[in-house]
């Protein structure tokens, strides 16, 4: 059974008296531990679906079924504890917290997504020495994100979104502020975490060569996609 599937899903945007159509009938599913990733020019939706996908706006038509759930259905507090529970987010912008280390951040990632669980669990120690040493990151987990380089920064951010084991990578623009061999990692990173955590990953880019290690690359233009092709589905070389 796919993990996401979307329906004919529609987006407009109210601005003022302007009704801005930002999504229009975009349908597509994604099977559990697939990589896809989603390009197209600025604009044409790539952010409004992610954050439809992750649950955190709301489309105006269609539905986004997460794991066999409809996202309308749920109550705000009931798909803030599914979202917890199930998604890891990886921003352009990392979005750490500036007065945590790197691992108080990966901590509190942790602490946040048992609020969406039933049952409580205890850090995974071993996934975290895992997940740092992939990520080049074990050395730097004492530091505050300032002390930190950009892909630095953004390592740790992978970290955090994977130390939950989400069954779902949401990842908007992973690579956008980074330099190749930064890039390289990032994406090596959430490719690994597909195939070797069977982690379903969705990332937006507008970068051609960055969208070739998915298993499969959606176009977007002007609200709708416009072409599905297969992604190369091979290493970022460094
Ligand atoms: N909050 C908003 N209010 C009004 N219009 C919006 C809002 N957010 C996005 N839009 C519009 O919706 C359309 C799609 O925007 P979206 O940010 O999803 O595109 P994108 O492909 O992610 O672009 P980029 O690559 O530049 O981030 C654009 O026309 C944009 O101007």
């Amino acid at each position: 059974m796919p993990i996401i599937v979307a329906q004919s899903v529609g987006k407009t945007y109210k601005s003022g008296k302007l009704q801005v159509p930002a999504l229009r009938n975009v349908s597509f599913s994604v099977e559990p531990g697939e990589f896809v990733a989603v390009v197209g020019p600025s604009g044409s939706g790539k952010s409004t679906l992610f954050y439809i996908l992750g649950g955190l706006t709301a489309a105006t038509s269609g539905s986004v079924l997460i794991d066999g759930t409809d996202f309308a259905r749920l109550s705000d507090a009931e798909r803030t504890k599914m979202r917890r529970a199930k998604i890891g987010f990886v921003f352009q912008r990392f979005n750490l917290l500036p007065t945590l280390s790197a691992m108080g951040n990966i901590e509190i990632a942790h602490d946040i997504a048992n609020l969406g669980r039933d049952k409580k669990i205890e850090l995974d120690k071993p996934l975290l020495e895992h997940l740092s040493g992939l990520l080049g990151i074990s050395g730097r987990l004492d530091h505050r994100p300032n002390e930190l380089s950009g892909g630095e920064q953004q390592r740790v951010a992978i970290a955090r979104a994977l130390i939950t084991r989400p069954s779902i990578v949401l990842a908007d623009e992973p690579t956008g502020n980074l330099d190749t061999k930064n890039s390289d990692a990032v994406l090596n990173m959430l490719r690994t975490s597909s195939r070797e955590l069977h982690q379903t990953v969705l990332m937006i880019t507008h970068n051609p060569e960055a969208a070739q290690v998915a298993d499969r690359i959606l176009t977007m233009r002007d609200g709708e996609i416009t072409g599905i092709a297969a992604g190369r589905g091979i290493a970022a070389t460094v």
